[in-house]
C-alpha cells in the first residue's frame, strides 16, 4: 500500500462525495488501486485493444456535479471497443474526467504510488450480453473503462475542442450539443496496458468494470488544466464550489493481481 510522505505538506483532500464510509458491505474488487508495476504480471494471452469510434455518435456534454460527461449515442454499435482482456465487444457510453486543485494529484488510480495531475476515463458496456446500461451496470461483466492518465506536458490539440466548451457547462445540470468528436485522438500511441477486475468509483460503486489502464500518459498543459478547475459542483445560483479533487481514495487491491499487456 502507499504510505504518503509524511513530509510532504499536503494531505490528500477528500471531496465531502467521498468523505461518507462510502463502502460496499463485503466489497472485494472496488477500484480506484495503485498499480504496483513491478508485481503486475505480463499475460502474453492478452490480446491488442481494438478502439473503433464513430465521431458522429457524439451527443452533448453536461456537467452532472461530479465530474462533465461527454455522452454518445449508445443505440447501436457504431463506436465499440474489443479485444484486450475483453470476450465481447463493449459499446462507447460516455467519458469524463478525474482531476485535483493542483498538480500533485487528481488520477484515481497511481503507479507505483505517483499521482498525475487527472485521469480520463471511457465507460463502455456490454450490449452484445445485457439488453441496456442500466443492467450491465450490475454485471460482474458489464462495463469497460479505459483509464488513460493526463501529464503536465504540450498543449493537447485534440483537448482543445473540449476545452472550449467547458464554459458553457460551468454549473451542475447543464449541457450544451457537441455533435462531433473523435475520442481516439485522447488515445496515447503507446498500445501497452494494465488490466484488473474492478468497480464504479462513484456510486452505484458497482463492481462491474473490467479495467483497463494505458501505461503510457497524454500530455496536456497547464491552461487545460486550469480549465478543468474552474468548473463547479454547484448549480447557478449556489454558493460556488470549484469542481476539484473529484477522486475516490484508493481502495484495497484485496485477492487481485494486475495483468500487464507488456512485458
Ligand atoms: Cl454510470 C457511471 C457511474 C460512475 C462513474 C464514475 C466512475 N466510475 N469509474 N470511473 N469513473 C462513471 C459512470
Ligand atoms: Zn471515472
Amino acid at each position: 500500500s502507499c504510505s504518503w510522505n509524511p513530509d510532504s505538506l499536503h494531505h490528500l483532500p477528500v471531496h465531502p462525495l467521498w468523505q461518507s464510509p462510502l463502502t460496499i458491505p463485503g466489497g472485494t474488487r472496488q477500484s480506484p488501486i495503485n498499480i504496483q508495476w513491478r508485481d503486475s504480471v505480463y499475460d502474453p494471452f492478452l490480446k491488442p485493444l481494438k478502439i473503433s469510434y464513430d465521431p458522429a455518435t457524439c451527443l452533448h456534454i453536461w456537467n452532472n456535479g461530479y465530474s462533465f460527461l461527454v455522452e454518445f449515442d449508445d443505440s447501436t454499435d457504431r463506436s465499440i471497443i474489443d479485444g484486450g482482456p475483453l470476450e465481447n465487444q463493449y459499446r462507447l457510453k460516455q467519458f469524463h474526467f478525474h482531476w485535483g486543485a493542483i498538480n500533485d494529484w487528481g488520477s484515481e488510480h497511481t503507479v507505483d504510488c505517483k499521482f498525475y495531475p487527472a485521469e480520463l476515463h471511457l465507460v463502455h458496456w456490454n450490449a452484445v450480453v445485457y439488453p441496456t446500461f442500466e443492467e450491465a451496470v450490475m454485471e460482474g461483466d458489464g462495463l469497460a473503462v479505459i483509464g488513460v492518465f493526463l501529464k503536465l506536458g504540450a498543449r493537447h490539440e485534440g483537448l482543445q475542442t473540449l476545452v472550449d466548451a467547458l464554459p458553457a457547462v460551468k454549473h451542475k445540470d447543464t449541457v450544451i450539443e457537441f455533435d462531433v468528436f473523435d475520442p481516439s485522438c485522447l488515445m496515447p500511441s503507446c498500445p501497452d496496458y494494465w488490466t484488473y477486475a474492478g468497480s464504479l468509483t462513484t456510486p452505484p460503486l458497482t463492481e462491474s468494470v473490467t479495467w483497463i489502464i494505458k501505461k503510457q500518459p497524454i500530455e496536456v498543459d497547464e491552461d487545460q488544466l486550469e480549465a478543468f478547475r474552474m468548473l463547479l459542483f454547484t448549480s447557478d445560483g449556489e454558493e460556488e464550489k470549484r469542481m476539484v479533487d473529484n477522486f475516490r481514495p484508493l481502495q484495497p487491491l484485496m485477492n487481485r493481481t494486475v495483468r500487464s499487456s507488456f512485458q
